[in-house]
C-alpha cells in the first residue's frame, strides 16, 4: 500500500466525489487498461469515459491494452503519479448500482458548481430538434465528454451538449442530444441524466422526439402530444428501473398510468390553438422499440393494431425514470416520416428525412415549447422571488 501525499489524498477524495467510485489505493492491479498522469492534467479531474478516450496508455508498457468501447471503469487506483482504471464490460455491470445515487449526485454537484442557474425545467431535444436549446438566454454550455459520468452522443443530429440558461425568465437545462439503447449503453446509463436533472432541482421535464407516424390520419410535420406510451423493450424485461431499487429516488413499483401530466397536455393544446397550430397538433400514443433498424411493414401493422399512433426509439425510458423520481413530465413527438404500411409502397424510412423534417418544423416547436415554459407554474420554487442563481 502506498502512503499518499496530501495532494494525492485530496485528489483521491475528489475522485470519489466525482463518481470514480470503488477507488482503491495501489496494491493488486489486475486489468489496468489506462494510465493517467497527474502532471498531464494538472489537478483537474475528468470523467472516467474521458480518461479512457484521452488516456495515452503510455510508458507503462505492461499496461498496454486500450479499453474497448463499452468498457466501463469499475475501479480506480492511484499512486504518486498515475491513476489506473480497472475496466469491466458493461454486460457485467448492467443492472448494478453503477449509475446510482452517488454517481448522479457527484455529477449534479459538479454541474451546479459551474452552472449559472439552478434549473427548474429540463428539456430533452430529439433527433434534429437541437435548435430548442438555442432559445435559452445567458447560456453556459458543457460538452457531454467533459461531464463526469456522462455518456457521449453518437447519433447524427444529437450535438452532445448540455446547455444551461433561462427561457422566458425560467431557469432551464437543455440536453442537446440524448442517448438511445441502440448506441450500446446500458439502459441505466442512458436515463441517468433524468436523475441528474432531479438532483439539480428540476421539477418539470419536457421531452421531444422524432417519430414515425403509424396513425393513418397523421401527416409528416404533425406534432403529437404524447398522452401515453407502449414500452416494447419493457415487455422483454428491459426497463431502466430493473435491478436494485434506488429508494432515495423513488418506490420499487412506480405507477405509470399518470406518466404524462394531463394539465401540461391541456396547456399544450391551449398554447397550440393560440399559436394557430391546431391543424397539425395531435394527441396520441408513442411506442418505443429498441432500434436501430426501422420497422418492417408487418411490425408497423402490428403496432397500429396495438393502439400506437407513433413509433420511435427513445423517450419512454427517460419518462419512466423521471416519473420514478417524481418529476412532472410532458412529451412531444414530431412526426418526421410516415411508417410504411403497404407492400406496394416504395417509401423507405431514413434518418436524413427525420433530420430534415426536424429542421422544417423547428421554429414552430421552439415557439410551442417556449410559450409553454413561460406559463409553467414553477415560479413558486424560486428563492427570494428570483430565478435560482447559483
Ligand atoms: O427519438 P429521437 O432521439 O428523436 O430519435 C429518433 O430518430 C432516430 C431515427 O431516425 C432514432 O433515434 C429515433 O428514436
Ligand atoms: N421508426 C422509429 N423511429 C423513428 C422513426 C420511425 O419511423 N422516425 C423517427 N424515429
Amino acid at each position: 500500500m502506498v502512503a499518499l501525499p496530501p495532494a494525492g489524498r485530496r485528489l483521491f477524495e475528489k475522485g470519489r466525489r466525482l463518481g470514480l467510485h470503488n477507488l482503491v489505493e495501489v496494491g493488486k492491479v489486475c486489468y489496468v487498461l489506462a494510465v493517467w498522469r497527474q502532471r498531464d492534467e494538472g489537478r483537474k479531474l475528468i470523467s472516467p469515459q474521458d480518461l479512457i478516450s484521452r488516456s495515452p496508455c503510455t510508458s507503462a508498457s505492461r499496461y498496454h491494452s486500450r479499453p474497448k468501447v463499452n468498457q466501463v471503469p469499475t475501479k480506480v487506483a492511484l499512486n504518486r503519479t498515475s491513476l489506473y482504471l480497472h475496466c469491466m464490460s458493461t454486460k457485467v455491470v448492467q443492472g448494478s448500482r453503477r449509475y446510482g445515487y452517488e454517481e448522479c449526485k457527484a455529477t449534479a454537484d459538479w454541474l451546479l458548481d459551474q452552472a449559472p442557474v439552478r434549473p427548474l425545467v429540463g428539456i430533452v431535444c430529439g433527433s434534429g430538434l437541437g435548435g430548442l436549446a438555442d432559445m435559452l438566454k445567458d447560456q453556459k454550455i458543457f460538452n457531454y465528454g467533459d461531464i463526469p459520468n456522462f455518456p457521449k452522443s453518437t447519433v447524427h443530429g444529437h450535438a452532445g451538449r448540455l446547455v444551461f440558461g433561462t427561457l422566458k425568465g425560467k431557469p432551464c437545462v437543455c440536453m442537446q442530444g440524448r442517448f438511445h439503447l441502440y448506441e450500446g449503453y446500458p439502459i441505466q446509463k442512458i436515463t441517468m441524466p433524468m436523475r441528474i436533472f432531479k438532483l439539480m432541482g428540476v421539477k418539470t421535464v419536457i421531452l421531444t422526439n422524432a417519430a414515425g407516424g403509424l396513425n393513418q390520419d397523421y401527416k409528416v410535420g404533425d406534432v403529437m402530444i404524447i398522452k401515453d406510451h407502449i414500452n416494447m423493450p419493457g415487455f422483454a424485461g428491459i426497463n431502466p428501473l430493473s435491478g436494485p431499487n434506488e429508494e432515495s429516488f423513488g418506490t420499487r413499483f412506480p405507477c405509470m398510468s399518470d406518466a404524462y401530466d394531463r394539465k401540461l397536455q391541456q396547456l399544450a393544446q391551449e398554447v397550440g390553438a393560440e399559436l394557430g397550430y391546431s391543424d397539425f397538433l395531435r394527441e396520441g400514443v408513442y411506442c418505443v422499440l429498441g432500434g436501430p433498424s426501422f420497422e418492417t411493414i408487418a411490425e408497423c401493422r402490428m403496432l397500429t393494431r396495438l393502439g400506437a399512433d407513433a413509433v420511435g426509439m427513445s423517450t419512454v425510458h427517460e419518462v419512466i425514470v423521471a416519473r420514478h423520481c417524481g418529476m412532472q413530465v410532458f412529451a412531444l413527438s414530431l412526426i418526421t416520416n410516415q411508417a410504411v404500411m403497404d407492400y406496394d409502397s416504395h417509401e423507405k424510412a431514413n434518418h436524413e428525412e427525420v433530420l430534415q423534417t426536424g429542421e422544417q418544423r423547428s421554429l414552430q416547436l421552439v415557439k410551442l415549447v417556449s410559450t409553454m415554459v413561460a406559463r409553467l407554474d414553477v415560479a413558486s420554487d424560486y428563492t427570494n422571488g428570483e430565478a435560482h442563481h447559483c
